[in-house]
């Protein structure tokens, strides 16, 4: 069985909270101005505008094939757009090199890791590349001790010997999420990365999401399709519909019965999360 992935209530690491990402105030991290893709002649996404600022949590919401991943691939840098510009850091996205965009930006995905006969511990020190030079010399001094202290948050210890293989789903997800806070990022890209686990994992991967962000002040944007994960964790919303951008708001703002009628022709009720100021959805029967 899985183990908890526990919620740290003492103060965390230095090497944990590497604070680079306290950039200026009111300076964006990314701007998109007016970007549009195709696919042949299918255009999956046009007349975006949105800037986000450092530190911010947004989730991207909408219908499936609204072009949510396809948002995402763009702001990895993996697709390209044929019109407009993604300005990151005030500079072109297409200007970065690989390395320089594998220090700025992790992207994971809704599947983790592959099943590859890596040992755990290994994989997580492929985070660390970015950081390496040709003699695979780490530039952090002390790389060892972070990976260290990332096992231990994770509760990867006891695995760490473990090739990827022998593991279940969602302990793979854990160690693709080790993998990434090895990188160090400013901007982390998720898509759908609860979508394999229970719903207890789902909860601790979103706490711990959480507070390694409120640590670090490292920028989050995930595709979520839970809208109410995406409530209770998210600043901030942009739902796409037909590739264009219908709504972005605070969770409170696209909770509203009309704007969901509108975007996934649900009829919910919102009703208040009991502990916490964010609205929460129930579904009804058609
Ligand atoms: N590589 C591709 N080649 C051609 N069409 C693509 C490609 N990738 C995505 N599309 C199309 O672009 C549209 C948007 O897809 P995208 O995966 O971005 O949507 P999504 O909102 O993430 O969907 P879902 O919620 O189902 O994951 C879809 O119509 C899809 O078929």
């Amino acid at each position: 069985m899985l183990k908890k992935w526990k919620k740290r209530s003492s103060a965390p690491s230095q090497s944990l909270t590497h604070s680079f990402a306290f950039a200026e105030h009111n300076s964006p991290l990314l701007q998109l101005n007016d970007i549009a893709k195709s696919y042949g002649a299918r255009t999956v996404l046009d007349n975006i505008n949105w800037s986000v600022q450092p530190g911010e949590c947004w989730g991207i919401v909408g219908p499936n094939g609204s072009g949510k991943t396809t948002l995402l691939q763009l702001l990895a840098g993996t697709e390209r757009a044929e019109r407009g510009n993604i300005l990151l850091q005030h500079r072109p996205l297409y200007q970065y090199s690989r390395r320089e965009l594998a220090r700025h930006t992790a992207v994971l995905g809704q599947e983790g890791l592959a099943p590859l006969h890596y040992p755990v511990k290994e994989v997580l020190a492929m985070g660390r590349y970015p950081y390496q030079n040709w003699l695979g010399h780490d530039q952090l001094e002390t790389s060892d001790q972070l990976l260290e202290e990332i096992m231990e948050r994770l509760d990867l210890k006891q695995l760490a010997d473990r090739p990827l293989d022998q593991l279940s789903g969602g302990q793979r997800q854990r160690v693709a999420f080790g993998k990434v806070m090895a990188q160090q990022p400013k901007l982390l890209l998720l898509d759908e990365p609860t979508t394999y686990l229970d719903i207890a994992y789902q909860v601790h991967f979103m706490e711990w999401l959480d507070t390694w962000r409120r640590e670090t002040g490292i920028t989050v944007i995930a595709v979520l399709h839970d809208l109410n994960l995406a409530a209770r964790y998210c600043d901030r919303l942009l739902a796409l519909q037909d590739g264009q951008m219908m709504m972005q708001g605070t969770p409170a703002q696209l909770m509203e019965e009309s704007v969901l009628k509108q975007l996934f022709r649900i009829r919910p009720a919102i009703v208040h999360h009991p502990d916490i100021d964010v609205p929460q959805l129930l579904l009804k029967r058609r």
